[in-house]
């Protein structure tokens, strides 16, 4: 009989009284595993072998297991500690000892998480006993770790008996050194093969390797061997090794998500500067230039070139006017100093309104007639301190609708709409106060887990005092909603940092998917 040559090494791998596995006749045959167990189910097929299949779960240490296994687990350095300081006796202070047991930083708080469950002694108002009856090494959680340890090539089975591992400790024990993220359990699928009557015989009779092609190179198509040689099955329900490849990040996916909504509600995409004078970012929004956002607490300044060479003249003086003695007949300023050289400032923009003032100022394409809506979803950089709704720098996405006659059922209405396409029913508006708008509401929207109300946007109404110098006579209203609270709200992460950074969930990341 003809075969492949890794069925027929396969073959002659295998054994009809005792079951081989995959990995063994892989090791045997020297093929990769995936070459084998596709072989295997071709043989299969065939009648030639007779496959099984079983679950085994494997049981390997984390490195922090690997590590209290070689010495020892915090709490029970704690205790031991304890009883060196003689608290068997009386309470002693939890800083002696624990400057003692010499733990450091998380392992102080996983010692002392642990210490009273297991019956070590107690910890009350920064004292700590030591009960004198416990015993460290009766411990089960530490003993199941050096069993774990012993294994050596943390295949989940001893290396002396061939028994699995996993038998040799409870099933609670095992959950509770899980959940401390000591060990990692996984499944694999074991498959092992023996040769079926049929499959002795064709052996006996004796097997030749047909010359089968695998993969279509250029040279065979070149040279016209294609037309000879014989081509492999494949197998597309063979199990494979997984691979993860790259994907477009969710936050990007998300983003070009939300311009494609944007875009199909009519409107156009503003581009422009990340890093951009005060003037953009904050004078011609009729910020007054001591408003605390202002404060290089929270900006991002930048060394060099620290200023902008260039502010059109006359816009700049109108601005100034504006901030100075307000704009129309009841119109008030700010009263206070107002200096061109720091409105040439450069800094890092810490919100993408810089971009909607360039464009309403006709600085960027021309003046722009109503009605007109434009739009950008671009990063945005604060000084903010980093928590799990806040990071140093986000994505804003900005809107502005310019219009003879707008009011505030205009903008919410918006949002309704917007938001609903990301399957978000449940918008609430808060009155807010921005100096560039009036009125202003900040936007909340309920997070699918928690329950907990999120903001997710500010907006408002253009004042007559940033429109005017700006030379627009009309209408507009405006908002900067985060992206990422709108993610969160999708997908039901709590922490931003799950999507960014270097703690971010892999997981998360890999399998979500970004429908709409
Ligand atoms: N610039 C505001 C958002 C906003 C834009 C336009 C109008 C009103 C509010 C912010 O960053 O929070």
């Amino acid at each position: 009989m003809q075969l492949p040559a890794a069925q027929v090494a396969v073959l002659e791998a295998a054994n009809a009284d005792d079951a081989t596995s995959v990995d063994a006749i892989a090791e045997a045959t020297d093929l990769p595993p995936e070459t084998v167990t596709g072989a295997v189910f071709e043989l299969e097929d065939e009648g030639l072998v007779a496959v099984t299949e079983r679950v085994d779960e494997t049981i390997t240490l984390t490195d922090e297991g690997a590590e209290y296994a070689a010495g020892d687990l915090p709490e029970i350095r704690l205790y031991e500690a304890a009883l060196a300081s003689g608290a068997d006796d009386e309470p002693v202070s939890m800083g002696q000892v624990i400057g003692a047991a010499e733990l450091d930083g998380n392992q102080v708080d996983i010692a002392l998480s642990n210490y009273a469950r297991k019956g070590y002694g107690q910890i009350d108002s920064g004292e700590i006993t030591a009960d004198p009856d416990a015993d460290p090494d009766a411990d089960a959680e530490a003993n199941a770790l050096s069993v774990l340890a012993d294994d050596g090539d943390g295949d989940g089975e001893s290396d002396s008996d061939g028994e699995l591992a996993a038998d040799e400790f409870s099933t609670e024990i095992r959950d509770q050194l899980e959940r401390r993220g000591l060990l990692e359990l996984a499944e694999t699928t074991v498959r092992e093969i023996t040769l079926t009557d049929d499959g002795v015989t064709e052996l006996m009779a004796g097997l030749e390797t047909a010359e089968t092609v695998g993969q279509v190179t250029p040279e065979l198509l070149t040279g016209g061997e294609w037309e000879d040689v014989e081509f492999a099955e494949y197998n597309v329900e063979a199990d494979a090794e997984q691979f993860e490849g790259g994907r477009v990040h969710i936050l990007r996916q998300t983003a070009d998500r939300v311009k494609d909504v944007l875009v199909g509600m009519g409107f156009q995409e503003m581009e422009g500067p990340h890093v951009d004078a005060d003037f953009w970012i904050n004078d011609s929004l009729f910020m007054p230039q001591d408003h605390p956002a202002r404060t290089h607490w929270d900006r991002f300044a930048l060394e060099r070139p620290t200023h902008i060479d260039e502010l059109p003249a006359e816009l700049v003086e109108r601005v100034e006017r504006a901030h100075r003695e307000g704009v129309g007949e009841d119109g008030e300023g700010y009263h206070s100093p107002w200096d061109e050289d720091f409105a040439r400032a450069l800094a890092l923009r810490g919100h993408t309104t810089s971009l909607s003032t360039r464009y309403l100022s006709g600085r960027e394409i021309g003046e722009i007639e109503p009605p007109a809506r434009f739009f950008s979803v671009e990063k945005v950089y604060r000084n903010d301190t980093l928590d799990p709704t806040h990071l140093l720098e986000f994505f804003q996405i900005e809107g502005w609708v310019m219009a003879e006659d707008l009011s505030v059922r205009d903008l919410m209405g918006t949002f309704e709409e917007f938001y609903a396409q990301f399957g978000i029913e449940d918008i609430q508006f808060k009155p807010h106060y921005n100096p560039y708008t009036e009125p202003s509401f900040e936007l909340f929207g309920t997070h699918p887990t928690t329950g907990e109300l999120v903001e997710i946007g500010n907006s408002g109404i253009f004042r007559e005092e940033m429109l005017e110098p700006l030379g627009v006579e009309c209408d507009v209203m405006a908002w900067g909603l985060a992206l990422e609270r709108l993610l969160m709200l999708m997908y039901g992460f709590e922490d931003i940092r799950d999507i960014h950074g270097t703690l971010c969930d892999l997981e998360l990341l890999r399998e979500t998917e970004v429908t709409y």
